[in-house]
């Protein structure tokens, strides 16, 4: 039986992860350890509550106690998903970014080496520090091309720089002491159990309550969309069969524009919930600081090294998406009800 140390499972990610691995193997085990910042939600996990596979640690992954939970399982895999994620609180406030996202990333990488060692550069079979990382960190393109794995790291916000510098820091673990690590660098998630400060829930939120759906600066800028299933099956991939020391991007060619994004959703709920949601709702504000213009990546490596392809088509994932919000009123409302407001903007409209 294989144990795995999930961290940041309570989020949106690493809860779809979770589910993933929990209903897909049985003979495994998780520990989640989750700090339950703002963005962390037991409800993402409580079907797997009193389950015997699966166990939840309250822990900061900065802290050097998370030791014990090393010592009292005999992890195989380490999973690291948790981070600060959202990139406008990193304009706010970068501190927290490079705390939670370099230092917590470090402390679980001494942690693991520690663990795992039988000698020098020796570790015991077939473990696994498998880093979560995200395309930002190779920064923008322009119309033309995609982000390979040699694309030099030029990341912009301090959220994709504080990534970028927890990659380094694992490739230093591999180059300097063989640690067995991957990293994997996807595109944009969406999905169930996002939290509602990200585009995607934030506009089905906003068009279900009328509200204004803001758009930054000319809504043009390019995200290239991944259902989350299939992120986490390429993570399962990645941990069981790449080549320790390697990047692996993950993304399904699937590039929109925002104001597409916008669209897509206004229609469905237009025709599906209520007739009075329409376009007039999109509201131009301004634009976010640094803001990447266009993501896109070439997933060939993966799909050659590993064989894995994406199974859901982002006009399935996109009705599934909605349609659990649609369902999960009790659970937008419970973070409503807690401390999360959304953001302020300044409306460009005339
Ligand atoms: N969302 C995306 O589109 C996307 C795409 C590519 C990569 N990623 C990466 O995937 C990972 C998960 O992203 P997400 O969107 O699920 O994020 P999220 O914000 O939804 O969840 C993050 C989780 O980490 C936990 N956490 C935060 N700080 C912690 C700490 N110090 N100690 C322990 N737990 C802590 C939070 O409580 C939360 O449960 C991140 O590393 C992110 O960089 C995200
Ligand atoms: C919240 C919001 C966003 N936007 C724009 C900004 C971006 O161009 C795009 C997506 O924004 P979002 O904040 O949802 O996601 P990204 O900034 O692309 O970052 C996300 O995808 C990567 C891969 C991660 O690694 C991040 O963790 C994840 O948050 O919509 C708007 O126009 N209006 C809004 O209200």
């Amino acid at each position: 039986m294989k144990t795995y140390l999930v961290t940041g499972g309570a989020g949106f990610i690493g809860a779809n992860f979770i589910h993933y691995m929990l209903n897909r193997y049985d003979s495994i085990k998780i520990i989640n350890v989750d700090k339950l910042t703002y963005a962390g939600n037991l409800e993402n996990v409580k079907e797997f509550e009193g389950n015997p596979d699966y166990h939840f640690v309250q822990a900061d992954i900065c802290d050097k106690s998370l030791e014990d939970v090393f010592n009292k399982y005999d992890i195989d895999y380490v999973v690291n998903f948790a981070a600060e994620s959202h990139v406008d609180r990193s304009i706010e406030d970068p501190e927290i970014f490079v705390k939670t996202n370099v230092l917590g990333t470090l402390n679980l990488l001494n942690l693991a080496k520690k663990s795992w060692s039988v000698g020098d550069d020796l570790y015991k079979e077939g473990r696994k520090f498998l880093h979560v990382s995200t395309d930002e960190v190779y920064g923008s393109l322009g119309d033309t091309g995609f982000f390979e794995e040699s694309t030099p790291i030029d990341p912009h916000s301090p959220y994709s720089s504080s990534k970028a510098s927890s990659d380094l820091m694992v490739k230093a673990y591999f180059d300097t002491y063989k640690l067995p690590v991957n990293i994997t660098r996807c595109s944009n998630n969406y999905g169930p159990y996002q939290f509602p400060e990200k585009l995607i829930p934030l506009i089905i939120n906003n068009c279900l309550k009328g509200k204004d759906l803001p758009l930054y600066g000319d809504g043009l800028n390019i995200r290239d969309w991944l259902y989350v299933e299939d992120h986490c099956k390429a993570i399962d991939m990645v941990i069981n069969k790449g080549n320790p020391g390697e990047v692996y991007n993950v993304g399904g060619h699937n590039e929109r524009t925002n104001i597409d994004i916008m669209k897509t959703i206004i229609h469905y709920l237009q025709t599906h919930v209520d007739a009075n949601i329409s376009e007039k709702l999109i509201t131009y504000v301004t634009d976010r600081k640094g803001h990447d213009r266009r993501y896109g990546i070439n997933p060939e490596k993966i799909k050659r090294e590993l064989g894995w392809v994406p199974d859901t088509n982002f006009e399935d994932g996109i009705v599934k998406t909605i349609e659990w919000y649609l369902t999960s009123q009790d659970w937008i409302k419970n973070i409503e009800d807690g401390s999360y407001q959304q953001q302020t903007y300044v409306n460009v409209q005339e």
